[in-house]
Formats: C-alpha cells, sequence, structure tokens
C-alpha cells in the first residue's frame, strides 16, 4: 500500500444551480484538506468555487450542460479521479439529464466514491484523509 502522500487526491466537484451556494459554503467548511487536492469541476461550479477560494487549484472543465459531466465521467473511466462530490437538484428537470445520469452511473460501475450530499461529502473527506486502509492512494 502506497501512502496518501505518494500522490494529491483528485476530486470533481459539481453541483445544480439551485445547490451551487451549498457547494461553495461546503468548501469553504473543507478549505484546509481540499488545500492538498487538485479540485476538477464543471464550467460554472468551479468558476464560482475559484472566485471564493483563489488559493484552491481548480481546473474548471466545460459547464454540465455542455459536456463537463462528461468529461467527469472519462476520468473516472480513466482511474483519473478519486471521489466525486456532486450536489444534485433533484427536484428540477434537467436538459441534460442523461448526462447526469451517466455521471453517477459511471461513478458506480467504477466504485468511485461519491457523495450527493454535505454529511456524505464529508464522510468522503474524512475518509479518504484520515487512517488509510484504500490501496488507491
Ligand atoms: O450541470 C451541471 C451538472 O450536471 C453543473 O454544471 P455547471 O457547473 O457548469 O453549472
Amino acid at each position: 500500500m502506497t501512502s496518501l502522500s505518494a500522490r494529491t487526491p483528485r476530486f470533481a466537484l459539481v453541483a445544480h444551480d439551485a445547490r451551487k451556494d451549498e457547494i461553495v459554503e461546503w468548501v469553504g467548511l473543507q478549505l484546509v484538506p481540499l488545500s492538498g487536492m487538485h479540485v476538477f469541476s464543471t464550467g460554472t461550479t468551479g468558476s464560482l468555487i475559484k472566485t471564493a477560494f483563489s488559493e484552491l487549484n481548480v481546473t474548471c472543465l466545460k459547464s454540465g450542460p455542455l459536456g463537463g459531466d462528461q468529461q467527469i465521467g472519462a476520468m473516472i473511466c480513466q482511474a483519473e479521479l478519486d471521489a466525486l462530490i456532486f450536489f444534485v437538484d433533484p427536484l428540477s428537470p434537467m436538459p441534460h439529464d442523461v448526462d447526469v445520469k451517466a455521471l453517477t452511473r459511471l461513478a458506480t460501475v467504477y466504485d468511485l466514491p461519491m457523495a450527493c450530499s454535505r454529511s456524505t461529502a464529508d464522510l468522503i473527506v474524512d475518509g479518504l484523509l484520515g487512517e488509510k486502509t484504500d490501496e488507491r492512494f
């Protein structure tokens, strides 16, 4: 087993419009651990996070409806991510619903730690940075 310090954890952070304020707030609460990670994000979510926390290492992909969800899905297939934090809006129809479903499906297929809520996102951060029993690091 390699140690966590062997490489920087890579997190994808994504939120639908109704939950963008929530993900920015969550990032603020997890700023210390996230500072040691490489963050990938869909376009609009990533810009908001970058604006709020310029000290974070954030790579912005395409906006979700323009292919950003699919870019993150491709990263999952290529084992380029360690976790997906995806604050989904369960109450609104989405024009790119198929992309949303494909993304969560791929996270499941590849057994990638995925959180759609703050409490689970906290558990993932704690789990990945706590005592390591996970051979992915
Ligand atoms: O739509 C999204 C995820 O499905 C998020 O995309 P944005 O961060 O570009 O709004």
